[in-house]
């Protein structure tokens, strides 16, 4: 099959996902609670009182998984570790079990010719050391680092690829400034610091990775939306910076340039602390080689991952505190079920932003997907034409960065499976496979389908 976009020989075809949402079984074999597990256990915290106390029970049926990913054809796998399950109390001794369940997933992933990637940390922090004060104590950066160094030392060898914590901002803001997400915090006093200590967290598990003699490459995740003006007013321009500076700047310019946007001591006002300049030089030398130096020497960030759903649509509101800006859905716009607007040459233009903002570092795209309604399967397979079109139009778009010069790397489907989408549970579905909490049959959709042909034509 001729592809109109075709890709570079060695390009990475993956699908990810991450412990919460699909394992099941959270204390299972020892295994700690989250902040997760408590949060979903809190009436009207999530949609329908969901939990992921089943989810896809993939920590149950992971050898039939990793045989669906090998028939798809997908080159990697991108998952992530629950942190309760390697070290129940967050931090001390070590669970055995816990620990042998990603070991015997990787292996199974290596068997069948599939490269691991692995987040160490998708939001689901430890309740004992949320206890401790979680993300805003200043001993978490060491903590995480810790408990990275049990993971480098016990799978880097099979290991190629490694995101030390997926989405910061995520953890941030809905986490701990309008909490919506866990731990549902509500502070803009708390919000900077706990920011600032995932960054200190980063740096530490990249530097420990590197004092280890980790041979492969290590980065961030984080999600990036463009932000246009709604109209060409102003201050719609003006709020539009604002919330770029707030949603896209926030991480990369410590971790690549070393300092804050000056927006964000504007946006926080009292609420904005003075950071050491020492804290911000530690995060910085996570990416120096990168910019200047060989790939792998220092502390140095290997790479960025990019989750892109969709851009930002802005108008300024000034009762819309603390940014005084608005995200707002355009009209007639193709939208898919969490309300976001479809818009594939968002994906081009902030892949685009990092070559020419950053340095064009390695880039993967960790994250990339769309939730529709589907219907239900017809002859064993789900018809999801949207799905189809939505990922069509994104690699195209993806492909037209590569063209213009991008350090793109892979790409990763958002995601292999329907799964728990945080506060709304079960009632939006990502995957290319249909998975149904109560008879947990996997079904695959006519994206799978779509995508297994992406793979072998390496091309769209
Ligand atoms: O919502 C879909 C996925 C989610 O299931 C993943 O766990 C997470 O990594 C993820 N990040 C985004 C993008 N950004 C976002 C912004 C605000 C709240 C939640 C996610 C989408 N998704």
């Amino acid at each position: 099959m001729t592809s109109e976009a075709a890709f570079p020989a060695n390009f990475l075809w993956g699908a990810a996902t991450s412990a919460y949402q699909i394992e099941g079984q959270p204390l299972a074999d020892g295994a700690g609670p989250s902040i997760w597990h408590r949060f979903a256990h809190t009436p009207g915290r999530v949609a329908n009182g969901d939990t992921g106390d089943l989810a896809c029970d993939h920590y149950r049926r992971f050898e039939e998984d990793v045989a669906l990913m090998a028939d798809l054809g997908l080159g990697a796998y991108r998952f992530s570790v629950a942190w309760g399950r390697v070290l129940p109390e967050g931090r001390g001794s070590v669970n055995a079990k816990g620990l042998d369940f990603y070991r015997r997933l990787v292996d199974a992933l290596l068997e069948r010719g599939i490269a691991p990637m692995i987040t160490l940390y998708h939001w689901d922090l430890p309740a004992a050391l949320h206890d401790r004060g979680g993300w805003l104590n200043p001993d978490s950066p060491a903590w995480f680092a810790d408990y990275a160094q049990v993971l480098f030392r016990a799978l880097d060898d099979r290991v190629p690829l490694w995101v030390t914590i997926n989405e910061p901002w995520v953890v941030t803001v809905p986490g701990y400034l309008d909490g919506e997400l866990a731990p549902g915090h509500r502070d803009p006093f708390e919000a900077p610091r706990v920011a600032h200590h995932l960054l200190l967290a980063h740096a530490e598990a990249v530097a420990a990775y590197r004092s280890l003699g980790g041979r492969h490459r290590i980065g961030l995740a984080v999600n990036l939306e463009p932000q246009h003006p709604a109209s060409p007013t102003p201050e719609n321009q003006a709020a539009a910076r604002r919330r770029d500076a707030f949603i896209n700047r926030w991480f990369l310019d410590p971790l690549y340039l070393g300092r804050y946007p000056a927006e964000l001591a504007t946006i926080f006002g009292a609420a904005w602390p003075e950071f050491a300049d020492a804290d911000l030089a530690r995060i910085r030398s996570t990416s120096d080689s990168v910019l200047g130096g060989s790939l792998g020497t220092g502390c140095a960030t290997d790479f960025i991952g990019v989750n892109y759903y969709s851009r930002g649509l802005v108008r300024a509101d000034p009762n819309t505190q603390p940014l005084g800006a608005i995200r707002i859905s355009p009209e007639n716009a193709p939208r898919t079920t969490m309300g976001w607007e479809v818009y594939p040459p968002g994906l081009t233009e902030t892949l685009l932003w990092i070559k020419e903002h950053y340095g064009n570092p390695p880039t993967y795209i960790t994250e990339n997907g769309a939730a529709f309604d589907d219907p239900p399967p017809a002859d064993g397979l789900v018809p999801d034409p949207e799905r189809v079109d939505y990922l069509r139009a994104h690699l195209r778009a993806a492909h037209a960065a590569l063209e213009q010069g991008a350090d793109l790397r892979g790409y990763f489907v958002w995601s292999l499976f329907d799964n728990f989408e945080w506060a709304q549970g079960y009632s939006q579905r990502f995957g290319l496979i249909r998975v149904d909490p109560p008879n947990q049959a996997r079904i695959l959709k006519a994206s799978a389908r779509f995508y297994q042909n992406v793979i072998r034509a390496n091309g769209v």
